[in-house]
């Protein structure tokens, strides 16, 4: 509304702008009929008396309309103020009791240019009704005018008239004058010609002549006097004809200049026409004047009625302003101590809030403290344990270094027994049976009459040849590593086998390990789809591992290559299943078989090649099997140096399926399903295999610590939470790191610009090049773009990822989504929306797995939503932050450990790195979504900061990493203190 935008204008500008122009009637129009809208109220600032009456649009228009009397002209009769007064009036009349000393000068103002208004009203009045009564005469006398030259005009029309017959008359008699002189002329030749004859004839007869003479003289004579008076007559009539003829010329001259005056008439008749026709359009005006002219009037005296009424109250504003300066007095001194109060009451129910948020905290704090205080007590008591078992074992080692230090090499033992032990060593050698260097180190400990390689010895006599070899190869790993061993046997790998967060875990993990100087291997199926141009060195080594399933073994082919430096088996079964030759990872009918398989083959492996590590790390539902089979199967069969540590990366999945399904990986169905080993929970006929993991792993963790207090309750736990809570010792949550270097937007190769936190004019560039390939609008590059990654199932909240897309656009943003859906109808449903905005500015939705698109988007985008429902940790978030994308999280699992509030009071300033909300709905997510935008589109410098802190915060896998390798190394430790205590006691 017009209205309205000048109030804000107004409120921009600042006070009362001068006059500029008078408004037309229509806009005068405008302007009333806006004023009958309610007005919006607008907060008071402080101090600001014109600002005290509640109507500031209102006042905005008066003081805009108000009239510049100088310029008022006739013509500008109609553009009067009207409205604005009236506006004024009605402002006095609702706010007079707070008017201020301005607002009064300003009516009073207003008032006196009413009043000349009225006066200059009135003056154009008479000036009118004057000019109507001129008009009005003047027409009169035109008409008279024009009476006088139509009769002279048909007086000349008649006279013409009468001219043109005598015209005809006369012409008539000069044709018989005419005739007559012939006649006269004829009769003149015959008398001549009978006088000749006569006297011819006398010559005959003088005498008959004479007589006939006489009487032919006579007659003649008559003749001639009757011709003479014809003559005369004629003569008069010529004479007559002539003085007619110049009647009749003159009568012509003065049909000429009678026809000049009657031309002279007709124009100045037509003048007077078009005057006429003037005058009458003028006579039309006057109507209209008159109309307005009453319309004026009624104005004008409804003017005069407010007018007194105006006056009446500018009395009582007068009286009200001395009392209203009073109370300003009071009110300023109010507004002070309301102001002391205010901030006062600001702050305390600040502090009361702050006190409530505190006391939740200080309640959550004390449940998870008490919490934690029980583990603490069992860690501490098993703590205990172990250092009492670690005294004892110290003790004893005490003992025989002390024993070694009296005694020296053992030398109660024969040269013979000396000798048969490096035969043995030796033979084992030649036979390849351990490697030159191991049967080095063995020599050189039998040199020395070294006490373990006796001990091992005398072990050995009662075991067969395989258990004596690992025996004393256990001496020389002991001996000589430098860090821990762990061995990764998973289903995902990123970049070559990824699906989810799994494979960039493993990765970043493994990674992380060997950086810290531990050796780290990972063993993987080896799949069909996988991105093989991202392995290196990739060789079948010549043997083949034969593993045991379904009664039968079967060989499987092992590959080895190098993925992002860690070295990496690949099982190929030759299974005629082909189990991983089905064009993707998982979501095939027979997935528990394919993945016990591997499982058991992985350990297999891990027999065969005599390896010995130190921990053997399994993932998920599709590797939990190793956990039994490992101290089922295989640590009975000397692959016993390790302790197995297992992390569920999602409790949603967890592989349950029939009880006898487990049988066909070798393991004893009767034997594991029961309710403290594999049973499901809640289906007893059926086997859980990360329930399995959970009671078979010496090390259980989950990936972050929120996720993992969540799981242990009913809600969360996918029906694991008994489990949980009985092995609450050993399970833990550590969050994840994300892999710095594969995801480094000042190295990412898959970007068009790669940039840095100190540098973000790239980002911008990536987001301008990403529009463009995208297709999306380019032409406000402040346009905010969200960015969405994302499996699209369930837990990620896929309602509420649609509804912040619509949402997106009707803020004005843009909103890119990367994902796909393995459940059919969500995929169908996003394909839908992908299909409604094929062609839009401001949404693309592609629907697929991308890991290059994912690198670009990642940069491209300005936020980064991830509403889910439940997360157990969540990378993208981090991977948002690191290219310097503010993510709009959920409070949950990881998200909650990861992504902070900038405007949550109880995080400490430098850890707030994004918008979160609790509640998984549309209001949740709309309130985020709106104070992101809010904050990215008011300040600029606040976001450029929020950019730049999130871009440094270290998502990287060290921290985490040391938390694992605390873990294993604390379970090793263990492991070896019982070892030791074992052997004590054999
Ligand atoms: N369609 C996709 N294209 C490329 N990468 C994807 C796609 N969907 C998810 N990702 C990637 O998968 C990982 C998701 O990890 P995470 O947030 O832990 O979720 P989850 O493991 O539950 O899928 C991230 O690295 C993300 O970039």
């Amino acid at each position: 509304m017009r209205q309205r935008n000048l109030s804000s204008q107004h409120k921009r500008q600042g006070k009362k702008p001068p006059p500029k122009r008078i408004p037309t009637s229509a806009e005068l129009q405008t302007n009333s009929e806006e004023e009958s809208e309610p007005e919006t109220s607008v907060p008071i600032p402080n101090g600001d008396v014109e600002h005290m009456v509640n109507h500031e649009t209102s006042y905005k228009d008066d003081v805009d309309t108000r009239v510049d009397v100088e310029h008022i002209d006739e013509q500008n009769l109609d553009s009067l103020t009207l409205p604005a007064v009236t506006k004024a009036l009605a402002l006095n009349r609702d706010g007079g009791e707070q008017l201020s000393g301005v607002q009064l000068e300003d009516l009073i103002g207003m008032i006196k240019n009413a009043e000349r208004n009225v006066l200059l009203l009135n003056q154009a009045r008479v000036h009118a009704l004057e000019d109507l009564h001129k008009i009005l005469s003047e027409k009169e006398s035109l008409q008279g005018e024009m009476n006088v030259l139509e009769m002279r005009l048909a007086e000349a029309d008649a006279r013409i008239k009468v001219a043109s017959q005598e015209k005809i008359h006369v012409e008539l008699l000069e044709n018989q004058l005419e005739k007559l002189q012939n006649e006269l002329i004829q009769r003149g030749d015959s008398v001549k010609n009978e006088t000749e004859l006569y006297k011819n004839q006398n010559k005959i007869s003088k005498e008959d002549a004479l007589l006939a003479h006489d009487s032919r003289v006579h007659s003649l004579s008559k003749e001639v006097d009757s011709l003479r008076t014809e003559n005369l007559a004629l003569r008069n009539d010529i004479q007559a004809l002539k003085s007619m003829l110049s009647n009749v010329k003159n009568t012509d001259e003065r049909m000429v200049s009678l026809e000049n005056e009657r031309s002279f008439l007709e124009s100045s008749l037509k003048e007077l026409e078009s005057k006429l026709s003037a005058s009458q359009q003028d006579v039309s005006k006057i109507s209209t004047l008159k109309v307005e002219y009453k319309d004026l009037w009624t104005k004008v005296e409804n003017l005069q009625l407010l007018m007194d009424k105006a006056t009446k109250q500018a009395d009582h504003a007068i009286s009200v302003l001395q009392q209203n300066q009073d109370l300003r007095k009071k009110v300023d001194k109010l507004e002070e101590s309301l102001e002391e109060a205010n901030a006062f009451k600001l702050s305390s129910e600040k502090m009361q809030q702050y006190n409530e948020l505190m006391q939740q905290k200080i309640k959550l704090l004390e449940e998870r403290l008490q919490k934690s205080d029980q583990e603490i007590h069992s860690y501490v008591l098993l703590y205990q344990e172990s250092v009492k078992e670690f005294q004892d074992t110290l003790d004893s080692l005490k003992e025989e270094s002390r024993k070694r230090a009296s005694n020296g090499p053992v030398d109660d033992m024969p040269y013979e027994f000396w000798s048969r032990i490096l035969l043995i060593i030796d033979g084992w050698a030649l036979e390849k049976k351990i490697s030159s260097n191991d049967a080095k180190l063995l020599r050189e400990m039998v040199w020395k009459r070294d006490r373990q390689i006796r001990d091992a010895y005398m072990a050995c006599k009662e075991k067969n040849e395989r258990e004596a070899v690992s025996t004393f190869l256990r001496l020389t790993s002991s001996q000589a590593s430098p860090g821990l061993y762990v061995v990764h046997i998973a289903a995902e790998m990123a970049p070559v086998a990824k699906v989810g967060g799994l494979g960039d875990v493993v990765t970043g993990l493994g990674k992380a390990l060997q950086k810290k100087g531990h050796l780290v291997e990972i063993v993987l199926p080896k799949y069909d789809c996988m991105q093989y141009d991202r392995i290196r060195d990739l060789r079948a080594l010549d043997v083949t591992v034969e593993s045991y399933f379904d009664g039968k073994l079967f060989q499987n082919k092992v590959w080895v290559g190098t993925v992002e430096g860690l070295p990496v088996y690949f099982i190929e079964p030759h299974h005629p299943n082909k189990f991983f030759w089905r064009g993707q990872y998982y979501g095939e009918h027979d997935d528990f078989k394919r993945f016990s398989f591997f499982s058991r083959a992985a350990l297999e492996l891990l027999l065969q090649a005599g390896k010995k590590p130190d921990i053997i790390h399994c993932h998920d539902w599709q590797t939990a099997f190793v956990a039994p089979l490992y101290w089922d199967l295989y640590a009975p069969k000397g692959l016993n140096s390790a302790r197995i540590c297992f992390t569920c990366h999602n409790f949603e999945y967890q592989g349950s399926a029939p009880a006898s399904d487990l049988a066909s990986c070798g393991l004893e169905v009767q034997h594991l399903n029961r309710p403290d080993r594999m049973q499901d929970n809640t289906a007893h006929d059926r086997i859980n295999p990360v329930k399995g993991a959970i009671v078979f792993s010496n090390v259980v963790t989950t990936v972050s610590p929120t996720y993992a207090q969540e799981v242990r309750t009913a809600e969360g736990g996918r029906g694991l939470h008994s489990t949980l809570n009985f092995h609450s010792k050993k399970f833990m949550g550590i969050l994840n790191g994300i892999d710095t270097d594969a995801w480094n937007p000042a190295t990412d190769s898959f970007l068009k610009v790669q940039y840095s936190a100190n540098d973000l004019q790239g980002k911008a560039e990536n987001k301008a090049s990403m529009r463009r390939h995208l297709g999306l609008s380019s032409s406000d590059d402040q346009q905010p773009l969200v960015g969405c990654i994302t499996r699209l199932v369930p837990q990620k909240g896929v309602h509420l990822i649609r509804h912040a897309i619509y949402r997106t656009l009707e803020m004005g943003g843009q909103f890119v989504l990367l994902g796909s859906s393995p459940v059919p109808h969500i995929q169908r449903e996003f394909e839908g929306i992908a299909n409604q905005f094929q062609n839009h500015d401001h949404i693309r939705l592609i629907l697929k797995y991308d890991e290059s698109l994912s690198h670009y988007i990642y940069a491209a985008s300005d936020m980064f939503i991830i509403p889910s429902i439940f997360e157990p940790c969540g990378l993208t978030q981090m991977i948002a932050m690191r290219y310097g994308s503010v993510p709009i999280a959920r409070k949950t699992g990881g998200l909650n450990d990861s992504v902070f509030d900038v405007d949550d009071d109880t995080i400490p300033h430098q850890f707030r790195n994004g918008f979160t909300f609790t509640t998984p709905d549309e209001q949740g997510v709309n309130s985020a979504l709106e104070r992101a935008f809010n904050l990215y589109n008011n300040d600029k410098e606040f976001w450029r900061q929020l950019v730049q802190k999130d871009m440094n915060i270290d998502f990287s896998w060290d921290s985490s990493a040391s938390q694992y390798e605390e873990l294993y190394a604390k379970s090793v430790a263990r492991a070896r203190a019982a070892a030791a205590t074992a052997s004590r006691g054999t």
